[in-house]
């Protein structure tokens, strides 16, 4: 086999520097494999830390509309996006809330004389709200649509499937599942209506963001109210995320034909537990099993969330994740939806799939060992 020295020789190259000599003696299909596998995990690193790529959500002047931004992550999101230099809407039920939100948004402004707050008080269960905080905020924005809408609302109120009466399980899927649709098929509606070639502006990408949880990869014994409902907003972005290049594609004819004023982007963020008041009260009526099941996740602060969530979507991630756990979560659930990094997601989604071959029956064995114990359960309080 040709050694590396000789490949040097021929191409009159040093062949015996300050190196081993024994490196000079490495064949060189040995050497072609160090240098592809090396190129890999050097470019696999460079991508984690960022080198090299653009930043893919970029805030400064845009303007975004989060749902959910007065409390817990959302709230977190919101301070932080200020701080980046965004113009933000906060959209929630309470007044007094909200107000507290653009205060705390006004006090960490990157520039306080060039960016605007502002809260409209919304229930997203119901569409018709969401139609209206869509063109209001557009009103706000001198006549423009917004440039990002953060869907973030939502809260858990967790229970044993037959503990939890059906209107409950009803209610939580408009809580979750439904002030999300509701939110992305206004700002759809809006974004993707289509525009003659003359009446076409200058728009850089829009952004839409659900927020989803690890439980839509992974479910937990006591959370079917909610992670039934997480899991239907996952369908729903993966949905969009194929349905979405079409309107794209017809972008990119702007020019010719009628389209969208601007090309979309699709993402979704799964944190684990995030220690925000909504937490503490799922905390209240969870199960005690439940609570031993996800006992192997120690739950995030909102702005830790907020900030690795924010640097994902900078990296221009689809499907975000918050934590090693998280990762694993999504890793073996990955099925359809598309790719963050070919190779990192691949090696993820094979690591995982063989860690949950573990995982699955040790938490089904934990549901079957706690009923050996404890019998059936007491209904837990709920108010
Ligand atoms: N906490 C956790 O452990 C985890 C949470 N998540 C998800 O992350 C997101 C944020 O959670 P968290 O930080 O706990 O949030 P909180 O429960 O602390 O806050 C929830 C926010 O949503 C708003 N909201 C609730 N219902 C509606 C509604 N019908 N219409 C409009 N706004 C509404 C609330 O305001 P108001 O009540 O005034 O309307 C509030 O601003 C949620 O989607 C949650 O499901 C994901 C994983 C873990
Ligand atoms: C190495 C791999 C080990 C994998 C172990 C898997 C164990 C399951 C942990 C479940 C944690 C759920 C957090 C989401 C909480 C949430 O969404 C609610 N709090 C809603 O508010």
């Amino acid at each position: 086999m040709m050694e590396l020295r000789e490949l040097l020789l021929r191409w009159n190259l040093p062949h015996s520097l300050s190196l081993h000599p024994t490196f000079y003696q490495t064949p060189l299909p040995i050497l072609g494999l160090y240098t592809l596998f090396g190129t890999i995990i050097a470019y696999s690193i460079a991508k984690m830390f960022g080198f090299g790529s653009r930043n893919e959500f970029a805030v400064e002047g845009q303007t975004v509309v989060l749902t959910g931004g007065s409390d817990g992550m959302g709230k977190a999101v919101a301070t932080q996006l200020a701080a980046k230099g965004a113009n933000v809407i906060v959209v929630a039920r309470t007044v007094t809330k909200l107000q507290a939100a653009v205060d705390e948004m006004k006090a960490n402004a990157a520039n306080s004389h060039k960016q605007r707050f502002h809260y409209i008080s919304a229930d997203l269960t119901d569409p018709n709200e969401c139609d209206r905080v869509i063109s209001e905020a557009t009103t706000w924005n001198a006549g423009t649509a917004p440039d990002i809408v953060w869907c973030c609302a939502g809260f858990s109120r967790p229970g044993f499937f037959i503990d939890v009466p059906i209107k409950e399980h009803k209610q939580q899927m408009d809580t979750i599942y439904w002030t999300a649709a509701n939110t992305a098929h206004s700002t759809l509606r809006n974004w993707l209506a289509p525009v003659e070639p003359s009446g076409q502006m200058k728009f850089s990408r829009r952004h839409l963001i659900f927020t989803c949880s690890t439980l839509a990869f992974v479910p937990v014994a006591g959370y079917s109210p909610y992670s039934s409902a997480k899991a239907a907003i996952r369908s729903l972005s993966d949905t969009l995320s194929q349905e979405i290049e079409m309107y794209n594609g017809a972008f990119s004819q702007r020019h010719h034909s009628k389209a969208p004023a601007a090309d979309v982007k699709i993402h979704n963020i799964f944190p684990m537990g995030i220690t925000s008041p909504g937490f503490d009260n799922e905390q209240k009526i969870k199960p005690d099993l439940t609570k031993k099941l996800e006992e192997a996740d120690k739950p995030q602060t909102p702005e830790e969330v907020a900030k690795i969530s924010i640097a994902a979507l900078e990296r221009g991630e689809y499907l975000v994740t918050t934590n090693l756990i998280g990762a694993f979560m999504k890793g073996t659930a990955l099925g359809p939806s598309p790719r963050n990094s070919i190779i990192g997601d691949t090696l993820l989604s094979w690591l995982s799939n063989l860690v949950f071959l573990q995982v699955i029956p040790d938490l089904r064995g934990k549901a079957y060992a706690w009923g050996k114990k404890n019998g059936l359960p007491e209904n837990s309080p709920r108010s």
